[in-house]
């Protein structure tokens, strides 16, 4: 029986809370009954503690210089702590006090339009934040029975996924890819897009570059976007702790709007950089390595944290949390030991591929290699009676284009062929931060299929894009409301898209007009 025993959590709490208080305050401190230990070792991001025999695992620590620190290593006389601030900031034979309380960030509305860092304190000129609650970073996922099935689409925007690798809200869909091939592109379309939905969308940047950030708040900014996301950033600079904690947080803020009904998409750039933080912390705190020398516990680290997404039942309030994690490759090796990982957590991958990349196809999504184990299920009725098809096109058009590579002789059906599959590839290409409605794609690949683009070359068919575009804007409202209904695309919807198609595209039969 030990003298601390006797202080109840709440004595400790309120007068451990004026103690931190009188340490910025500058106020006379409070005396505080507590458990000190002291710093025995501290390198890059980590630092060893003795003496808090009674701390448990993720326990949060504070340093009398000010940083915090969560317990990762129990072990008897030494405790492994992951620094959530800077290390020079600590020095040896420094105390170090308990909080009996795990990192815990704020949630709540008051978070959309605001850069936060990794604790939720603010980053931007925005002023403090006024947070309804602090939830733990950590938290159990929901167990089977409080799931349903994922039965409504999350529309991206993009044709190349939309039709052919759909996403359904609460699914877990990896984004994998080299350098430079366009993975954040991807996940910022897709925020933008959810200017046509209600859906909030979380942006979690680990280890990115300030820059990157940057353009990422920029593009959210203008696409008017900003108010309905979180950019949360743990930037390569910082503390590697802030790093690994940082998809725990943004999760955890999700879950708080999960909670309420509403639809969360999160979107983690990059995971490779997470591991790499976990790998970097770990090795200090001399954990044995494994393959690639990642810790033994990497697939835990990143499967604990993605089962927490997923499409949630009335009883924890009916909302859904969809991730997009990123993952980047070295040159196009899925099986590396990090993306496989990831690839087997989540319900499919986008494949992003370099050689598209060098013929200028972007989005560079390679639909051979790309899956969606769970979306199609939830893909819109209207939009599925095109995607069989148009996967069948291309790859039939793969297969011959690398045959008429030989220099064959080829005839006529087959020279038919190459040029559709050559229009419909163009045809799912899309500039940047400008995603399609769910009737614009449904147009443009119609009319793709249909054989309008065929005789086009590619500045062509750019412009016959946006003309099919506009028209269906414009003249196709039964078929949006086809859409909104999700009913099945009928022969004569059809046959009214191709026609709209076809006056759009006539201005390019007709003759120049002779302006003298
Ligand atoms: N749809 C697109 N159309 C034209 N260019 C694009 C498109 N998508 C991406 N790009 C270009 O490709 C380059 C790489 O894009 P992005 O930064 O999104 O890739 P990334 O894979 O996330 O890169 P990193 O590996 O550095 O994180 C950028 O220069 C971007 O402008």
């Amino acid at each position: 029986m030990s003298v601390l025993d006797d202080v109840t959590e709440q004595q400790f709490e309120q007068n451990f809370n004026a103690w931190l208080d009188s340490l910025s305050t500058g106020a006379t401190p409070t005396p505080v009954l507590t458990e000190t230990g002291t710093v025995t070792e501290v390198a890059d991001g980590v630092a060893i503690v003795s003496g808090l025999a009674r701390a448990l695992a993720d326990e949060l620590l504070v340093f009398a210089s000010g940083v915090h620190g969560i317990v990762l290593d129990l072990e008897p006389g030494r405790l492994g702590i992951i620094l959530l601030g800077p290390s020079e900031q600590i020095h040896l034979g420094e105390t170090v006090y308990r909080t009996r309380k795990v990192v815990s960030v704020p949630v709540g509305s008051a978070l959309l339009g605001r850069v936060i860092d990794a604790m939720g304190r603010p980053r931007d000129t925005l002023g403090p934040i006024d947070a309804i609650a602090e939830h733990p970073i950590e938290a159990e996922a929901p167990s089977i029975l409080n799931r349903t099935q994922i039965f409504r689409p999350l529309a991206t925007g993009l044709k190349a996924i939309d039709a052919a690798i759909p996403v359904g809200l609460g699914q877990r869909e990896l984004i994998i890819g080299d350098r430079q091939t366009g993975k954040t592109s991807i996940a910022i379309d897709t925020m933008l897009n959810q200017a046509r939905s209600d859906v909030l969308c979380i942006y979690c940047a680990v280890g990115q570059r300030g820059d990157a950030v940057a353009r990422v708040i920029r593009a959210l900014k203008d696409g008017e976007m900003l108010q309905r996301c979180i950019v949360m950033s743990a930037g390569d600079e910082e503390a590697p702790g802030l790093s690994y904690i940082a998809p725990y947080a943004a999760m955890t803020m999700a879950e708080y709007f999960s909670a309420q009904g509403q639809d969360v998409l999160v979107i983690f750039d990059d995971m490779t950089h997470h591991a790499r933080s976990y790998r970097e912390l770990s090795l200090l705190l001399r954990r044995p390595p494994g393959r690639e020398a990642f810790p033994g516990d990497i697939f835990y680290v990143h499967a604990r944290l993605l089962e927490r997404a997923g499409q949630f039942g009335a009883d924890i309030g009916g909302g859904s949390i969809t991730t997009l994690p990123v993952v980047e490759t070295q040159a196009g090796n899925l099986s590396a030991y990090i993306p496989t990982n990831l690839i087997s957590i989540t319900d499919g991958q986008i494949y992003l591929s370099p050689q598209l990349v060098r013929k200028n196809q972007f989005p560079a999504v390679d639909l051979g290699l790309s899956v969606s184990r769970v979306g199609s299920k939830a893909q819109n009725r209207t939009l599925r009676g095109v995607s069989g098809n148009l996967r069948v096109t291309l790859s039939q058009f793969e297969e011959l284009e690398d045959f008429a590579r030989f220099g064959t002789r080829l005839d006529d059906v087959t020279r038919a062929r190459l040029a559709r599959g050559s229009a419909v590839r163009t045809a799912l290409r899309q500039a940047e931060r400008d995603p399609m409605s769910a009737l614009e794609q449904l147009a443009v690949l119609i009319a793709a299929m249909e054989g309008l683009f065929d005789q086009f070359n590619e500045q062509k068919i750019n412009d016959a894009m946006r003309l099919v575009r506009d028209a269906a804007q414009q003249q196709l409202a039964v078929i949006e409301q086809r859409i909104i209904d999700n009913q099945t695309l009928q022969d004569d919807d059809h046959t009214l898209i191709v026609n709209c198609a076809q006056k759009a595209l006539s201005i390019f039969d007709q003759p120049a007009t002779n302006t003298k």
